[in-house]
């Protein structure tokens, strides 16, 4: 096993109970890892929307052997970049989810499949449409392809996207496809009113996406926990210190909030910039770890 840590200092504003694992950088550990496939996985992209735009689509990832036709366990991945940078997308994906198909652990069983979403963009579309298009990748899977519990995995605005799934199809909201077990969220963007106050570079991006600050405001996963299913769904949060366009702070305030509406949550540190974090070895590890408690 090999593990490292770093000592930095925390600023001095932040006091959450946890924080000090965000200087624990977990390097993946050679225990434990059964290698069940060694070829690439097959990529196919597939429309969400019949005749909808390109960006209305999802790729599914499955090894060569393996019929995803029949598998009622999904591991997705959201992609980030604010919302409206295009070179974001579910490509972004790709190798957290292959490196999830070719090792698993023993107790991992049966398979489960792999997608990772696209979403229209701003400026050309606003919120909702960013949240609707990933429900409708979601309704797929569940109507197609026998989805019937899912981890979601999300970046930067996919982990805002994330829980404003969680929410959207909690049980008192529309409708069910199927069970959220688990949020995976790294870098993530959870109180967008707090993120233009942070910086205020940013509130071009949020008002181009939301159309003003205070609907962002109002879509903010911070805002959005009341009502949603809590029990059984593991919530974990990454964040990196070397994040060159986010501090901790967003999610330091997520945390604090999950935690005072009674969710369980864990912080994980990782290493890397912004848009390195979701292709490290950290996360992998603890979608690993994840897929381990809540499939096993
Ligand atoms: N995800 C973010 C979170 C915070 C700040 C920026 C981003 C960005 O993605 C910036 C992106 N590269 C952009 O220029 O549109």
């Amino acid at each position: 096993m090999v593990s490292a840590s770093v000592s930095v200092l925390a600023p001095a504003t932040l006091t959450f109970a946890s924080f000090s694992q965000y200087f624990h950088i977990h390097q993946l550990g050679e225990k434990n890892q059964t290698r069940i496939m060694s070829e690439s996985p097959i990529i196919e992209t597939i429309s969400s929307v019949p005749g909808g735009h390109p960006f209305q689509s999802l790729d599914i990832l499955r090894p060569a052997s393996f019929d995803s036709s029949t598998v009622s366990r999904w591991v997705i991945f959201i992609h980030g970049g604010a919302w409206r940078d295009p070179n974001n997308t579910s490509k972004d994906g790709h190798p957290l989810l292959t490196s999830l198909l070719s090792t698993t652990t023993t107790t991992t069983s049966p398979p489960f499949g792999c997608a990772s979403l696209n979403y229209r963009l701003s400026p050309d579309v606003t919120h909702p449409a960013h949240l609707d298009d990933c429900i409708s990748a979601l309704r797929l899977l569940h109507e197609q392809y026998g989805m019937q519990e899912y981890i979601l995995v999300g970046h930067s605005a996919g982990a805002t996207l994330a829980f404003q799934i969680a929410h959207a199809l909690s049980p008192s909201q529309k409708g069910d496809l199927g069970t959220l077990k688990s949020l995976i969220c790294t870098e993530g963007l959870y109180d967008l009113a707090d993120l233009c106050t942070e910086y205020p570079d940013y509130t071009s991006f949020v008002e181009s996406a939301f159309d003003s600050v205070r609907a962002a405001s109002v879509a903010s996963p911070v805002n959005l926990l009341e009502g949603v299913e809590k029990e059984g769904v593991e919530v974990v949060l990454v964040q990196s210190m070397e994040d060159e366009l986010l501090s901790p702070w967003q999610t330091g305030l997520m945390e604090e909030r999950l935690e005072r509406r009674g969710w369980s949550v864990e912080v994980r540190g990782a290493a890397g910039k912004h848009d390195e974090v979701f292709v490290g070895p950290e996360v992998v590890e603890v979608a690993r770890e994840v897929i381990e408690k809540v499939w096993s």
